[in-house]
């Protein structure tokens, strides 16, 4: 099966979409620039309305670009999180020591645009559980992921990616079933995707998006 991440959910009703659709993966954004940024407080009310992962909820990802230590203390000291997302320029020693002192796996997100950024992949896999491959942000861009863009899926056909990954950058419901086949993704991740306005989540979009990763997966 195709595993669904919906990142950026910031409201309850994002919240019961990602619940009632059985995405297998949430992501709560703590970079505070992100229309999607949300507090640690907020996160840990949210959290609270679907089971926890261990009760066959979604798993709960924190994506953080580039943050010091005490503050992945702070989001954890409010809301238990599942994995860990680094968004930004962490060197692998960078993932290796947040792995390490919070305890908790780590997804590391590596922009794609040419066959030599795959170079990169392996210097992380031993110190990353999980790797998203996105698209790199856009010229003037000022978020490093979120931006709605896509890539050449194709770079990633029949390639050997040395630890479980996502695919992401401007998926929608119209595009998944292809971008799974050409990328041969064994999961997806996205956020504007199933946003009405910058920021804000759709509940239909989430809905609709998950159930056509179901019916398409990797054939579609
Ligand atoms: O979503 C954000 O605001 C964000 C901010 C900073 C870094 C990453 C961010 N989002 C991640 O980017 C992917 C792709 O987004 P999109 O679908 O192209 O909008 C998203 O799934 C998040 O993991």
């Amino acid at each position: 099966m195709t595993l669904v991440k919906v990142c950026g959910i910031n409201d309850p009703a994002a919240m019961a979409a990602v619940r009632e659709a059985r995405a297998e993966m949430l992501g709560f954004v703590f970079f505070p620039p992100s229309p999607r940024a949300i507090s640690p407080e907020r996160a840990a009310e949210l959290s609270a309305l679907a089971p926890a992962a261990a009760e066959g909820g979604p798993l709960r990802v924190g994506l953080f670009v580039d943050p010091s230590e005490e503050a992945v203390a702070a989001v954890l000291a409010a809301v238990p999180l599942d994995m860990l997302q680094l968004h930004g320029a962490e060197t692998p020693e960078r993932c290796a020591a947040l792995r390490a002192r919070f305890g908790l796996p780590v997804m590391k997100a590596l922009g794609i645009a040419v066959p030599e950024d795959l170079a990169a992949l392996a210097g992380y896999a031993p110190v990353v559980d999980r790797f998203l491959l996105d698209a790199k942000p856009p010229a003037g861009a000022t978020l490093p992921g979120g931006n709605a863009v896509t890539f050449d899926w194709r770079l990633l056909a029949g390639r050997d990616i040395p630890r479980p990954w996502l695919l992401a950058g401007g998926l929608t419901q119209g595009n998944v079933a292809a971008a799974v086949r050409q990328a041969g993704a064994p999961g997806v991740d996205l956020s504007s995707g199933v946003e009405r306005a910058r920021g804000v989540k759709d509940p239909a979009l989430i809905a609709a998006f998950v159930q056509t990763v179901r019916e398409g997966g990797r054939a579609g």
